[in-house]
């Protein structure tokens, strides 16, 4: 199979927010993006709240329109922006999010993350769950995911049709582990697991030809998880396909103790990934947290990837990934929403976090806190560093630069429309109208008005959602009277939840 065509052009008209260089946004006003029936941008035009202008551009074009759909995003609480780029996270964990108590991830895997994610070998609980988190991840604006799924093969296959048909752009991968899990969920050999591999990658050429949307992923869990067998299996799969790699690193400390113990003839973390052949341009490495520099030198020698996971990496206590010291080395780096160690499926809820924590790092008592208030306020991320590492910076680490990220003539047209509300004139205190929680009073700067976004901004400011020129999620209005359907349908789950 292949993508069908989009039977009409499309115009997109209105102001959009890109970001095309590290830490620079740019607004286009009165702008038109024309969208091809392939879904590729072929025109980013300005001046187009002129009629001339249009004019112009349609017979450029040589469009008509007849043959031509036209979205309008006039209005000035409206912007387009880049669709969000999750480099890391784990569709099985879906069900989890939140759910973490005081664990850290080696105790965290044992009594959360194992049981769930052998329990969806169920497949009516796999089509749940999946569908679910592709359907928050795109209202939440997230056009491309890479997702780890189980080591089961129909579901992680189960998993890929959905964001086939769904139209979430994905890597799908299914997990390779052949060592130190439980009894109930391990690989039985490095062999079943690369057959069982190759069993996926067969069924997503099957739904989408060329991986235009929707790829599979080579996925080792992670070192301690991992026989060197596995791992040398995956590496003659990748060097045999050239399909992309994805796995932990570096992410705790007594996890960086165990790779030191099961593999004690490598250097380090990093060695062991690269003593295997799984470090390359094609890697996502997840985490980064702890690396040394000799390590960090390694993976940009490599120019392997980095998925700055802030989210998780706070709810299970792992530490600070040092950002600007990675991007310095000149190593790419996105942003990861890594559910369930992370608790948002939000690539919006993971920029504001990456931006706090490059805070922390640098506060007295941070790991940086030693260093001089200059290069303390360099290591600091600002609001458009973090929106770059959600959209190109995220394209990047996927290897999708040349096809997603900004809004760019040959690019595809994956993009959200954002929304903010805007306070009236005049508001009375017993007018209970919220307009989300990003309140714009009008006199803010377009910069200011971002920020707002970043800090309060969450999925009802996400109007509209498309992936490849397609529409693939539209906010629905809230009913008015959504009290008295609850009510009336007394068994809706859900109603009785605050009475156990
Ligand atoms: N955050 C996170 N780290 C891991 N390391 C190995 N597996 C996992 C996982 O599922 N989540
Ligand atoms: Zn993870």
């Amino acid at each position: 199979m292949t993508l069908p065509k989009l039977n009409k052009n499309q115009v997109f008209f209105g102001t959009f927010v890109h970001a095309k260089h590290l830490g620079e946004l740019e607004f286009l006003h009165n702008t038109a993006v024309c969208v091809d029936t392939s879904g590729k941008i072929v025109a980013v035009e300005p001046n187009c709240n002129q009629q001339k202008t249009v004019e112009a551009l349609y017979a450029r074009l040589r469009w008509s329109l007849e043959d031509t759909s036209v979205t309008l995003g006039w209005d000035k609480r409206l912007f387009f922006f880049p669709g969000f780029v999750d480099t890391h996270a784990h569709a099985s964990q879906y069900p989890n999010l939140g759910i973490f108590g005081k664990t850290t991830l080696l105790d965290w895997l044992n009594t959360y993350t194992f049981p769930t994610e052998a329990s969806l070998a169920e497949l009516p609980k796999a089509r749940r769950v999946y569908t679910r988190c592709i359907r928050q991840a795109l209202a939440h604006g997230t056009t491309t995911a890479a997702y780890y799924a189980t080591i089961d093969v129909n579901a992680t296959n189960l998993l890929a049709d959905l964001c086939f048909s769904m139209g979430q752009r994905a890597f799908v991968g299914r997990v390779c582990m052949d060592h130190l899990g439980p009894d109930y969920y391990r690989d039985e050999s490095a062999d079943q697991s690369i057959a069982a591999t190759q069993a996926t990658i067969e069924h997503i050429r099957s739904i989408d030809n060329n991986f235009e949307l929707v790829s599979p992923i080579l996925t080792p869990r992670f070192a301690p998880a991992c026989s060197s067998e596995i791992m040398k299996g995956l590496s003659e799969v990748q060097q045999r396909t050239q399909l992309p790699v994805q796995t932990h690193i570096s992410e705790n400390v007594n996890e960086i103790e165990l790779v030191k113990e099961l593999f004690p003839d490598c250097k380090h973390y990093a060695d062991v990934y690269d003593t295997h052949g799984l470090l390359n341009e094609k890697t996502i490495l997840a985490h980064a947290i702890h690396l040394t520099e000799e390590e960090a030198d390694l993976i940009a020698k490599r120019k392997a990837k980095i998925a700055h996971c802030p989210c998780s990496n706070s709810a299970l206590s792992s530490g600070v990934a040092r950002v600007r010291w990675l991007l310095e080395k000149g190593i790419q780096v996105g942003l990861g929403s890594d559910m369930s160690g992370g608790y948002s499926p939000s690539i919006l809820e993971a920029a504001r976090h990456a931006k706090l924590v490059s805070n922390h790092l640098i506060m007295p008592g941070g790991t940086l806190g030693n260093l001089s208030s200059e290069e303390r306020d360099k290591a600091k991320l600002s609001i458009e560093e973090v929106l770059y590492l959600a959209t190109k910076g995220g394209a990047e680490v996927m290897g999708l630069a040349d096809k997603i990220g900004t809004f760019e003539v040959g690019k595809q047209w994956d993009a959200q429309l954002i929304w903010t509300g805007l306070v009236p004139d005049e508001v009375a205190y017993d007018d209970f109208t919220t307009y989300g929680a990003t309140d714009i009073f009008g006199w803010e700067t377009p910069d200011e008005r971002i920020a707002k976004w970043v800090f309060n901004g969450d999925s009802h400011n996400v109007r509209k959602v498309w992936v490849a020129g397609r529409l693939v999620h539209e906010q629905l209005l809230r009913k008015e009277n959504w009290m008295d359907e609850l009510s009336a349908n007394s068994d809706l789950d859900g109603v009785g939840l605050l009475d156990d």
